[in-house]
């Protein structure tokens, strides 16, 4: 199995609803994303996925979360955005916008910080 993996970072404010403590008021982060792809099958360039084709996407699914208040995103009105929820909103639209047959979006991972990380994946 193949992997190919970038990462791209992205700025936004957030407040988390039950949850008891100081994330309840509205703070930032710069997120750093990191996505991952996998595949049994280079193409003739010796390639699973041109990275330029993953960051293209991924600073895409950007423009509607960078420098945003994310509760306001549609997608989080129904809970919280958490890491987690975000990973999976960002598994979704990238899922979307890649044509890369017959490799396939694996894992999306959302930094909080270095040492705060939560995933989203199929499996
Ligand atoms: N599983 C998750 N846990 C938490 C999430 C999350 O998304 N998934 N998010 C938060 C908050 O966003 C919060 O901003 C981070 O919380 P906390 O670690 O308390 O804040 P600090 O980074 O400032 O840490 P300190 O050690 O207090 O400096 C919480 N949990
Ligand atoms: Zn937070």
């Amino acid at each position: 199995m193949y992997t190919a993996r970038v990462e791209e970072w992205f700025a936004a404010a957030h407040f988390l609803v039950n949850f008891h403590g100081k994330c309840e008021n509205l703070h930032g982060h710069n997120y750093k994303v990191r996505v991952t792809v996998k595949g049994t099958e280079l193409d003739e360039g010796g390639m699973l996925c041109d990275f330029g084709i993953l960051k293209s996407a991924l600073k895409d699914v950007f423009k509607e979360l960078d420098h945003c208040n994310l509760n306001d995103v549609p997608f989080f009105s129904d809970g919280n955005p958490s890491a987690e929820r975000i990973a999976e909103y960002i598994f979704i639209e990238m899922e979307k916008r890649l044509d890369i047959e017959p490799a396939a979006l694996s894992l999306v991972e959302v930094f909080e910080t270095e040492k705060h990380v939560a995933s989203y994946s199929r499996q």
